[in-house]
Formats: structure tokens, sequence, C-alpha cells
């Protein structure tokens, strides 16, 4: 089956997402594509979807709480229920505006999508006139929206007409020399095209990012696959030994012994274990930043009990 490509959209509350939302969807219904949107409101009720989306756009709300928080477990039911109904081509998930894209990333990457899911990337919108008042935020806001372009594959700074062109030459420096990997466009409503983002490249996907090197992406996933069970002492050698800046693992291990997979979690160096008493595939998804994910490959293979050639 293709995999379906999936867009989420960050940024501050206000900033433009559902404006950009919006206009994708118009591009998407010219490319003919199947759609599929997923809206995270932090409120009870959704103010967007019904401005936004018509008849033709699968949509889940995913309502009352934040993805990348409170709400992970319902996001995870939601996708697989649109995978199986709606059979997407397209996905595109508007996050809150409060939320950390890293995170947001993290709670799709769930073993359960690793075949079925290609993500794309993280589009960030950016209000012009807010980066330039944002010392008026607390500390805590301040760093999410610094996160929210740090972590972005493609920025939209928008409002443009808000603000004088010294200060469009400011922000787009400020920007820029805090993610200078990522496409940065000055623009008004969010003025821009499926085909520039998609143009984009980049890609989670793994086969893609050995093409992709020389992007050299912030955030970049691994999904392996364990053919065989391992040995637990050996497993926790082997966190011990990763690279601080890999953030989040999670997926299913078999130790020696077990007769079911373990969930595995780690994110900030602390591991948690969960037995499980069905069987999953064996795939654990990692996430992290400048990482030479043959090398981890390697050890992964070297952990396995009978490791097959790969
Ligand atoms: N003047 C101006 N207004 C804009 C621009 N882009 C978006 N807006 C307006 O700003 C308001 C917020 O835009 P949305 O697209 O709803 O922003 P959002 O990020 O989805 O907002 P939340 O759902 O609250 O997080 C809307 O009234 C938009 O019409 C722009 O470039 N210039």
């Amino acid at each position: 089956m293709k995999k379906a490509e999936v867009y989420i959209l960050s940024g501050f509350l206000g900033s433009g997402k559902t404006t950009l939302l919006k206009r994708l969807i118009e591009d998407e219904r010219r490319l003919g594509r199947k759609i599929a949107v997923m809206m995270n409101e932090l409120g009870k009720v959704s103010i967007d979807s019904d401005a936004v989306i018509n008849d033709d756009v699968a949509l889940k709300e995913l309502l009352g709480g934040c993805i990348c928080c409170s709400i992970q477990d319902k996001l995870e039911s939601q996708l697989q229920g649109l995978l199986l109904e709606e059979k997407p081509e397209v996905i595109y998930i508007e996050t809150t505006g409060a939320a950390h894209p890293i995170e947001v990333l993290d709670a799709i990457l769930s073993p359960l999508f690793a075949e079925h899911l290609l993500i794309k990337g993280i589009l960030t919108t950016v209000d012009g006139l807010r980066w330039l008042n944002r010392k008026t935020l607390s500390p805590q806001l301040q760093q999410l929206i610094l996160e929210q372009v740090r972590h972005a594959d493609f920025i939209l700074i928008n409002k443009m007409n808000e603000i004088t062109e010294v200060e469009q030459a400011r922000i787009t420096f400020e920007v820029q020399s805090i993610n200078s990997e990522a496409r940065c466009l000055l623009t008004n409503y969010s003025q821009v095209s499926i085909d520039q983002l998609r143009k984009l490249s980049v890609s989670f996907d793994k086969q893609s990012e050995r093409l992709e090197q020389k992007k050299k992406l912030n955030l970049t996933t691994f999904v392996f696959q364990f053919d065989n069970t391992i040995s637990h002492t050996k497993f926790e050698e082997f966190l011990k030994s990763l690279p601080d800046t890999i953030y989040r693992i999670k997926g299913y291990v078999k130790f020696d012994h077990s007769n079911y997979p373990t969930l595995f979690q780690f994110s900030y160096g602390m591991p948690i274990y969960m037995q499980e008493y069905m069987n999953f595939p064996l795939n654990l998804v990692f996430i992290g930043e400048n990482i030479d994910w043959n090398q981890i490959e390697i050890q992964l293979v070297g952990l396995e009990n009978n490791p097959k050639i790969k």
C-alpha cells in the first residue's frame, strides 16, 4: 500500500495555521488527491473545522487537549480509523498553537504506523508582529515559539503587510539564525502552494533520508524492526551508549524468554517498559538530531539473538 504523506502544521496561536490549511486543501482539490485532516483544539469544541472542511475531506477532530500531552492515545486511535476507513493519500495535522512540534511528531510516530505514513515535514507559521513583540510573552511561551521555528522544515512568516521592510529583514535574519536549514517565506495569509511544499523532499522516511542526506534535517527519524529477541542487559547498555541528541525512542522489543513484546518508551534519557500480552510488530522508532542512523542500525542488529544479515 502506498504511504500517506503527512504534514504537521505548527505555529503559535493565531499565526495562520488554519489559513494555511484552507489554502492547501484548495490546492489538493485541484490535484485530486484524497485528503484527510486532523484538527486538534485545546478547547472542547472546534471553531475552525466547520469553516474549513467540506464533505470531500475526511476530518477527525481531537478536542479538549493537546496532541502532545493529554490526548496522544486518542490521536493514535483516530489516525488508525482514518487510515482504515478513508485510505487518504495525504494527511494534514493542524496542531494547537500550544503544541511542541517534537512532541506532536512523537505522537504520530507510533510503531503501528511506520509502514503506512510518510512524514513529510513540519510547517511552522509565524506571526510577524507577534515575533517582534515576543519578549512580552512569558518565558515558556517565548521558548515554545522558538522551538516551533527551530524544528520546522518550512517556515511561513505571515502578516508581512503589517510590518516595515526593515522589520521584515530583521525577522528573516532572526528566524534563519535559529533554523538555517528550513525554507523561509515572508508572506501574507499563508500564501504558499502545495507544489512548493512537496518540492521540499523533506521526508522522515529512512529511504529518502539516505538520498537526501545533504539536506541535513534538524530532526530525523529512524525505524528499526527486530526479527528476534534481545537481551535486556545488552539493550540497557546500548541505551547508555546513545548520543544525547536522540530525544525519543518508542516501540516494541521482545526480551529473552518472554512470550510477548514489551512496549518501550524513552524520552529525556528515561526508559519506561510495559509488558504487553499480545503480539505486535517489533518496530522501534527513533527521533534525533544529527544522528548517524547506520551506526545505530549496526548496534541494533548486534543486539539480536540469531541476527539475520540485513
Ligand atoms: N492581516 C493579516 N491577518 C492574517 C494573516 N494570516 C492570517 N491572518 C488572520 O489572523 C487570524 C488568525 O489566523 P488563523 O489562520 O486562524 O490562525 P491559527 O494559527 O489557525 O490560530 P489558532 O487556531 O488560534 O491557533 C485570522 O483572522 C486570519 O484571517 C496575514 O498574513 N495578515
